[in-house]
This record gives structure tokens, C-alpha cells and sequence, in this order.
């Protein structure tokens, strides 16, 4: 058995199509189905529908053997376990630090609001810059707007969520798009099959991305 993980909503969305041309389409609509566990036309191989920041711990410990996470849950995630073979070049956005629109430079330690702890203190500690980083799961955009932060770390695609709540981007930390990740026995153990599935998937991505 060949498992895939995958999470719903956009990754979801965009990768179908993807593994569609690989002859692997499910036969239950993921969306709608309250199932975990999707087959799909091919018997030996099966969706697990989870979190999307939950992907790359099912991959790296083997209950699944494939899975599609954004690059920035990976930064976040770290670690050299996993094999990270394709860009999809879906779900693109970018990760950004956003603050109120005019305020002004903090004084003494700047105070980072983000669920990417690690990303954050990583991009700080390579400034040599002070940071105070407060964990959240969620609507980081309320954080400098209540006082809780100076300024956000999250991804930023039209920019219309920062907007609506008088926040601007302002430095860039990464270029975002979700990868293909494996899980390193698998890998191993399953080559030929995983390693044709890699193909099949980077022609599907190259004739939707002609270079
Ligand atoms: N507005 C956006 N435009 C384009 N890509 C995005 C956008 N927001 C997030 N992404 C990318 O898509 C991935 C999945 O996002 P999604 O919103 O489905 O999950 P999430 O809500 O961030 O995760 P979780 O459910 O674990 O909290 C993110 O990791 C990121 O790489
Ligand atoms: O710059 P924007 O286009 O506004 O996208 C950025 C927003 O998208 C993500 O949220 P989420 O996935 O919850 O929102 P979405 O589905 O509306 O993009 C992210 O956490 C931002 O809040």
C-alpha cells in the first residue's frame, strides 16, 4: 500500500488534479466525506486526510509515505527527515513580517506574534536582532492591533487579509509553494514505484509551468 497525506482546502484542491494524471483519483470526495482514510481507484494506494502542519510528522515517522506540504510548514518543521524531491508549484504565496500601517519603530525588544516560532527566531537570530516571539495558532493579524505584538509573521498571497485590518507587509522571508515530501525508508523500500510517481508528477507540474 502506497499512502498518501494530504491536507483539505487548497492542497487538496490542486494536488488532485496532479495525481489525476497519475491515474490516481479518489473514490470519495475527500471535501465532503467526514473519512479519514480515502481509497482511490488504484487498490494499493490511499489518502490520509489530516492537518496541513500535521503532514510532515506522518511522513517523517512512516504512517504515510508521501504527502504535500507548503514550505513554510516544512521551515517550520525542520529537520533533514524527510526527502523533499518536487516543487508542485501550488498553494504559492509568501511568508512575511507585517506591522500596523505607520507605526513606528518599537523601542527595545521587538515582539514577533506567529505560529512559525522556529522560522521567526531563525530569521531574527540571522539579523542578530532581539526578538521576543509569542506562539499563536491563528488570526496573527489581531496581534499588533490589540498590542499583544508589534509585528506578524504569516503567509501573505493578495495581500487583502492584511489589508482588512490595517496591517502592511514589510520584509520578505521566503517565496512559498507546496512540496512533495517523502518519507526516507519508503523511499528505499518502495523506489521504483515512488520514483515513477515522482516523474509522472514533475511532467504534470512542467506542462502546467512551461520553463
Ligand atoms: N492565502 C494563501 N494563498 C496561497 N497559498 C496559501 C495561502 N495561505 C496558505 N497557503 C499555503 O497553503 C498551505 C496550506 O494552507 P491551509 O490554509 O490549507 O492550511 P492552514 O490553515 O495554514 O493549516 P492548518 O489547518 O494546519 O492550520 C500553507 O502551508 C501555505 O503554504
Ligand atoms: O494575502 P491573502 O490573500 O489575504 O492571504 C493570506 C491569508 O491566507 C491564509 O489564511 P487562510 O488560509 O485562512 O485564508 P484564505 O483561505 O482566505 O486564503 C493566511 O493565514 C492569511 O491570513
Amino acid at each position: 500500500m502506497l499512502t498518501i497525506a494530504l491536507s483539505k482546502g487548497r492542497i487538496l484542491d490542486d494536488t488532485l488534479p496532479l495525481l489525476a494524471e497519475a491515474g490516481i483519483v479518489p473514490t470519495e470526495n475527500p471535501d465532503k466525506s467526514r473519512k479519514l482514510i480515502i481509497p482511490t481507484t488504484q487498490d494499493d494506494v490511499q489518502l490520509l486526510i489530516i492537518r496541513a502542519t500535521d503532514v510532515p510528522t506522518y511522513v517523517e515517522h512512516g504512517a504515510a509515505d508521501i504527502g504535500v506540504a507548503g514550505k513554510d510548514v516544512l521551515l517550520e518543521y525542520g529537520g533533514q527527515g524527510l526527502y523533499e524531491p518536487l516543487d508542485l508549484q501550488i498553494a504559492k504565496c509568501k511568508l512575511m513580517t507585517a506591522g500596523k500601517v505607520g507605526a513606528p519603530e518599537p523601542k527595545g525588544r521587538l515582539r514577533v506574534a506567529t505560529k512559525f516560532v522556529n522560522v521567526a527566531k531563525r530569521y531574527y537570530a540571522e539579523q542578530g536582532r532581539q526578538v521576543e516571539v509569542i506562539k499563536l495558532y491563528g488570526s496573527m493579524e489581531l496581534a499588533p492591533l490589540v498590542g499583544l505584538a508589534d509585528v506578524i509573521i504569516d503567509v501573505v498571497d493578495t495581500g487583502n487579509t492584511l489589508r482588512a485590518n490595517g496591517l502592511e507587509a514589510q520584509e520578505l522571508i521566503a517565496q512559498i509553494s507546496s512540496r512533495l515530501v517523502v518519507n526516507k525508508a519508503s523511499m528505499k523500500m518502495q523506489h521504483s514505484r515512488i520514483q515513477a510517481l515522482i516523474d509522472t508528477l514533475r511532467q504534470a507540474v512542467e506542462s502546467r509551468h512551461p520553463s
